[in-house]
This record gives C-alpha cells, sequence and structure tokens, in this order.
C-alpha cells in the first residue's frame, strides 16, 4: 500500500521527492534525516495522500469559527498574546513570524517582524489558517500537535515542496490535566536550524502553560515547588492544584517532571498526600502563611527535598464570591473579578500591559464600553495627570482628519486658523490617544499615522520639522480589521503597530455578569441615593437581548431612575419602548418604521430625489436626536444604522445641534466625564 502511494509521487526529477522517498522506504539519503521527520513523512502519503509537489492553499476558518476557538482558549490565548510580543521583542530585527494554533493547526494569532510580512503572507501564515499535518504535511506547527512535543522543521523536512524556505520551531502547549491545546511556533526563512530559537519557544510555551495552569486552579490550593527554593515562581516550577480533600485536580508538566511522573492522568486523581512525604494539613497550614517565602516539603522520591508555597482558593472564586461585590475598577489594588471570564481576562491583561509601550486595540460591538475602558486604562495607567484625547475617526469628514489629527500651522491652507491648530495627537503627547472607530481612517492617512508610530513625531500641515511626540495609542473599532487588511483596506504593517494587544468586549448578552452590571450602573447613576431593584424587573431585564449593549442599559437605568418614585425600582417603572430593538412589544417599533429608510440605505450613498421622503427622515433623525439628548452614538443604536451612516445623515440634513463644535463630536458624546475610582467593570 506504501510502495503505492510512494509510487504516486510525480516522478519529475525534483530532487524533495525522492529524498522522501528514499526516507519513507528506510533508505539512506544524500542529507540525514530524523526518525520523527520520517515518521511524520509516512503518515503524509499514507494516511492523508498529500502529494509533495502538488501546491495546496491552507484552508481557512470562518471569522466565527475563528472567535469561537479563541473564546474557548480563553485566558490561556491573552496569556499567550502577551508572552508573544514578549518574543516579538527578542526576535527584533531577524525575520520571522510567531503564531499560536489551537489544537486543531488553526491559527488563532500571529505576530511577527513587518519585514517577514510578505513571506508571511505567501506561506499562508495568516489567522484562521489551518497548518495541521492533516492539511499542509509535516510543518513545525501541525508536526508538533501530532507527536505532542516541541520539534524543529526545518526547509526540506517539510513535506511539501512550496514549504521547504521555511524553518518552523514549535512547542505545545498543555492544560492542567494533560489537554493539548495550542502550539506557539516562530517560523522564518533562516538557512541554518536555531536551536536557540527552540530554547526561546519552548521557554515561552512554558510560561504560557504555567501561567494558565495557575489561573485555571485559582478555585483550588495550588502548591507551587522546585528543589531549588529560588526557582519558585519561574517557569521551571511544578504547579498541583488540589481541593480541600486532597485530592489532585491538576498539574503542569514540570511537576510531572520534577515528581518523575509520565504523565498527568498518573498524577490527576492522586491525593496529594501520597505523592508527597507531607501531609494535606501541613500543607493546608502553609496556605495559611502570608507571603511567598518557599518552604521545605518532603518527597517520597528518597533523599529528594523540595521548597514550596501554597495558594489558598481566591475568595472571590466561582459560587463563594460574595454577592454585591464591589465595584470594579481598573485601578483598584485588590480588584475583584468579573464573574464574566472574558471580561475578568480583558482586566487582567489590561493591568498587566497598561504601563508598557503596547497599543491596545478594542473590538466589540457599539455600546459595549470601548470607549469607556480605554478611559479607564488611560485613568488607571501612570500616564494618568496627562490628556487622555479621543478621536473618532467615523465622525470627522475625510477632508478635516489630516488637519484635526496632524495639525497645521498657520496659513497653511485657505481656510486656515490664523493662530494655526496643534493637532489631536500633539494634544496627546505624554497621555493617551484613543483612535476610536480606527477602521474608517482614511488608507491615505493610515500611512501617516504609521510613521507617527514609528517615528514618534507629527509634522504638521504646511511645517518643515517634526515636533516630537510621546502618545500611547488605544483604538477601537466594530469591524474586522483582518478582513480589510485581507482586502487592501486597511493597511497590515499598521493593523500590527496598533495590535500590540487585542481586546474583545463581550456583548451584554453574552456576559455572566449582567446582574452585577445593573447593580454596579444602578450604584453608578443613583449618586448618593441608596436604591433597590425589584426581582422582577431584574428578571426582565436579564431576558432582554441588548443589541446596544451597556449603553442601551445605562440609558434605561437613568429613565428608570428619573420616574422612579420610591428607593425600589420596579417592573411598573419600566417602559418596554426604551427596548427598541430587543424584545420590544410592536407600538415600540412605530418609531423604527418612521426610519425605516434609514436602515434600508445603510451605508449606501444615494442622493434623495424624494423631498416629502426626505423631510420626514430628517424629523425622524431630529425626534430621535433629540430623544437621545444628542448622543449620537445612542441614536444610532435606536435607529439601527452606524454611526458613520448617522453622521452622514446629520450632515446632509443639516442636523447640528445649536453651539456644537466639530470637537465635540468627538470622544463623549454626551457621556458623564470619566470619574475614575467610580468605575463599574467594563
Ligand atoms: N464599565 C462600565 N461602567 C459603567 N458604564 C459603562 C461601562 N462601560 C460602558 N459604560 C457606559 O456605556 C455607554 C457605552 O460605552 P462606550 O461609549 O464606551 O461604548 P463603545 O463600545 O465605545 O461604543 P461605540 O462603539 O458606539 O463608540 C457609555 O454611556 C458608557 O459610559
Amino acid at each position: 500500500m506504501m510502495e503505492e502511494k510512494i509510487m504516486v509521487l510525480r516522478q519529475d526529477g525534483t530532487g524533495h521527492a525522492r529524498l522522501i522517498q528514499s526516507a519513507v522506504k528506510g533508505q539512506p539519503t544524500a542529507i540525514d534525516i530524523d526518525q520523527s521527520v520520517r515518521h511524520s513523512w509516512s503518515r503524509c502519503l499514507g494516511n492523508y495522500s498529500l502529494d509533495p509537489l502538488k501546491t495546496k492553499q491552507p484552508i481557512v476558518v470562518e471569522r466565527v469559527d475563528l472567535q469561537a476557538r479563541r473564546e474557548r482558549l480563553g485566558t490561556m490565548l491573552q496569556i499567550a498574546r502577551i508572552e508573544m510580543l514578549g518574543l516579538a521583542r527578542q526576535m527584533q530585527h531577524s525575520e520571522f513570524g510567531i503564531m499560536l494554533t489551537d489544537a486543531d493547526g488553526v491559527i488563532l494569532c500571529y505576530t511577527g517582524d513587518p519585514a517577514f510580512a510578505d513571506t508571511a503572507r505567501r506561506s499562508g501564515f495568516r489567522e484562521g489558517a489551518v497548518w495541521s499535518e492533516r492539511e499542509l504535511g509535516t510543518n513545525g506547527m501541525g508536526t508538533c500537535l501530532m507527536m505532542r512535543r516541541s520539534i524543529i522543521i526545518h526547509r526540506s523536512e517539510h513535506f511539501l515542496l512550496q514549504n521547504t524556505a521555511l524553518t518552523c520551531t514549535a512547542a505545545p502547549i498543555f492544560d492542567m490535566q494533560g489537554k493539548l491545546l495550542a502550539a506557539l511556533d516562530i517560523s522564518g526563512s533562516s538557512s541554518e536550524p536555531q536551536m536557540h530559537t527552540l530554547a526561546l519557544v519552548e521557554i515561552a510555551a512554558k510560561n504560557i502553560e504555567n501561567r494558565a495552569v495557575l489561573e485555571a486552579a485559582r478555585g483550588y490550593h495550588a502548591l507551587r515547588f522546585h528543589p531549588f527554593p529560588e526557582f519558585v515562581s519561574t517557569p521551571g516550577e511544578g504547579v498541583i492544584a488540589f481541593d480541600e480533600a486532597g485530592l489532585i485536580v491538576g498539574c503542569n508538566r514540570a511537576a510531572l517532571d520534577l515528581l518523575n511522573y509520565r504523565e498527568h492522568g498518573e498524577l490527576c486523581g492522586e491525593n496529594i498526600g501520597s505523592v508527597l512525604e507531607t501531609s494535606l494539613g501541613t500543607l493546608m497550614q502553609l496556605a495559611s502563611r502570608p507571603g511567598m517565602r518557599p518552604e521545605p516539603i518532603a518527597a517520597h522520591l528518597g533523599h529528594l527535598r523540595l521548597f514550596g508555597v501554597v495558594q489558598a482558593p481566591a475568595s472571590d472564586f466561582g459560587a463563594n464570591r460574595p454577592s454585591g461585590s464591589p465595584v470594579l475598577t481598573l485601578r483598584n489594588t485588590d480588584p475583584t473579578p468579573s464573574r464574566d471570564p472574558v471580561v475578568a481576562s480583558n482586566h487582567h491583561v489590561a493591568r498587566r500591559v497598561m504601563n508598557r509601550d503596547i497599543s491596545i486595540l478594542l473590538l466589540g460591538e457599539t455600546g459595549t464600553g470601548k470607549g469607556f475602558f480605554a478611559k479607564s486604562i488611560h485613568a488607571a495607567s501612570e500616564r494618568a495627570d496627562k490628556p487622555f484625547v479621543s478621536v473618532n475617526c467615523a465622525a470627522i469628514p475625510e477632508l478635516l482628519i489630516e488637519s484635526e489629527l496632524f495639525g497645521y500651522k498657520p496659513g497653511a491652507f485657505t481656510g486656515a486658523a490664523r493662530q494655526g491648530h496643534s493637532g489631536r495627537i500633539l494634544q496627546a503627547n505624554g497621555g493617551t490617544l484613543f483612535l476610536d472607530e480606527i477602521g474608517d481612517m482614511p488608507l491615505s492617512l493610515q500611512a501617516r499615522l504609521l510613521t507617527v508610530i514609528e517615528d514618534r513625531e507629527v509634522m504638521p500641515l504646511g511645517g518643515s520639522k517634526p515636533v516630537p511626540v510621546d502618545i500611547r495609542i488605544i483604538s477601537a473599532t466594530h469591524c474586522d480589521l483582518i478582513e480589510m487588511t485581507s482586502r487592501g483596506q486597511f493597511r497590515d504593517d499598521l493593523y500590527y503597530r496598533l495590535n500590540g494587544i487585542t481586546l474583545t468586549m463581550p456583548p451584554l448578552r453574552k456576559r455572566q455578569d449582567l446582574p452585577e452590571m445593573v447593580q454596579a450602573l444602578i450604584k453608578l447613576e443613583a449618586g448618593d441615593r441608596s436604591i433597590r431593584i425589584g426581582d422582577a424587573l431584574m428578571q426582565r431585564l436579564l431576558r432582554c437581548s441588548w443589541p446596544g449593549n451597556l449603553r442601551q442599559l445605562r440609558n434605561v437605568i437613568r429613565n428608570l431612575l428619573a420616574l422612579s418614585e420610591t428607593d425600589e425600582l420596579s417592573l411598573t417603572d419600566f417602559d418596554e419602548r426604551w427596548l427598541l430593538g430587543a424584545s420590544a412589544p410592536a407600538e415600540a417599533r412605530i418609531e423604527a418604521h418612521a426610519v425605516t429608510r434609514l436602515n434600508h440605505e445603510a451605508d449606501a450613498d444615494d442622493e434623495d430625489d424624494d423631498d416629502v421622503l426626505a423631510d420626514a427622515e430628517r424629523a425622524a433623525l431630529l425626534r430621535t436626536l433629540e430623544a437621545c439628548r444628542w448622543n449620537v452614538s445612542e441614536a444610532a443604536v435606536r435607529l439601527h444604522v452606524s454611526r458613520k451612516t448617522l453622521y452622514r445623515k446629520m450632515h446632509r440634513h443639516g442636523l447640528i445641534r445649536h453651539g456644537q463644535r466639530l470637537d465635540s463630536l468627538q470622544g463623549a458624546e454626551g457621556d458623564p466625564p470619566h470619574a475614575g475610582a467610580g468605575l463599574t467593570p467594563s
């Protein structure tokens, strides 16, 4: 059978196919081929029926599938992203791509040297691409996952000829029960197999695994140990998680190595007292000791002496978490994590990167709190006493973005203010520049923005000397920037610059902490009043799908507080029409029908030629804007159009609130000023 498969290989004289044939047959080969590579090649021929000479584009999973896969990895993915950034910095100026795949070989995130971007694109290294061994033959990521161990696949060790210019080094990542979760890979076009890259990948993978294990073990006692006390809390430490009865629920691979076990299954399910020569009682006592000083622990391995610390379960974990917990802030030194894992992980990551020179990209539907979160990060960071400047790229007419952002010198163009304009970037100097709706930044200006980020200087329009600038950039969008880059609508080099770390704000309907958010917003909006919420009303709010997310919820709560005459908000204070677009009854949709045209036009740019309809549209717009106190985001949600469309409509109908200036169309849009200490969970 295998013979037949080998014969199927095209005999077109390429050395690569011949090399594979000989190696699989066990014949001598011109170059030394590692046994694991020979086995992988056999699988490629025998099991997957791949042809080494046939060009194969990687399959790319659907966007929703990719997102679901990312969500499945949860906190581990966030931890991995940070680790990948660290790796990228260590490998600066060498041409490489760093990738994390899930257990199926789907690339979940990619970062890399811009000089490698072309090769990466050509090779099919992109988020969503499937690099399993079954799909693309012997390769770093796929074969590492197949073999469940780290591996270097150097050039012609790749099965497909198309990949033989690459060198790929990958290491696996496991969860605390030993389930294979992911592979971390560094790929480049180096002509030498790089052992130091292997060491880097292995350390990074271990770091990710250890931190993810500790995170997953938060509900349990966690013993962190090593034969040398100074190695406790380093990537080499062993971690064992156990419950109150001493039952081991998980561990990391270092624990297996240190205690001489081969597999997680041998340790998990055992009693910790039978694994170590230390009683559960002693370990529990260690858990109650303050500080992290490792204490001696006896193990069953003869003379092996270990040192360890025991972390008690986090008091706020799961069901034990007290209800009505304090409002979460990024600034808080001892924060209570949100019950929603995505929100908790966003906070965790944000805290870790907020004082580092890492750009943050916030993704999420409208109203999920991207702007609010950006302000919270700024307020909690070392830049808090410097400006936070928000620019809404969708709200500024395209022609004005350049001068608004970069500023201009006096007389730079006809109509320029006599004294010139410093521009939003310079106004943010020392602080944070928040680029909201970055997906709407015109392509022509993306290159200029990239130059500012890279060179850290701004050249105002009409100026001759660049001005140095120190800004941290947080950007936000509801667009799929990756998709936009593949369509050439967004520069990929800018995308990689902005996307130091990506945090996705979950929609309210998916948040597991909705009751807490309701309570927190009531507290925030009620000020000094002590307000309760009735059960029936809470149940009604929990059933809602909240298409306008936190913005909609906050408005509903404001309305409830305004109408309520007692200290308890009840279902009778509630008006179903506030849920327009959520689960509102028919009459509540009447207003929506008046603006149906808006929905149908969506982003199209048609000119109105029907005056009657145009008047009706104008009136509907005005009514909605007034009802929303000219909060454009809120009005856009109510009208079910994008903010960009709404701004354009307002512009077309000349709808600008009396006294409103361009600046006021940017940023806060009627949100109350940011009150650092009073933030609620984003
Ligand atoms: N954690 C929070 N605590 C209290 N209020 C919040 C929180 N997050 C968001 N909000 C409120 O929800 C509303 C929407 O938030 P924000 O404007 O930040 O959302 P967004 O995702 O930036 O929306 P858009 O994409 O439309 O700009 C605002 O009124 C904001 O003050």
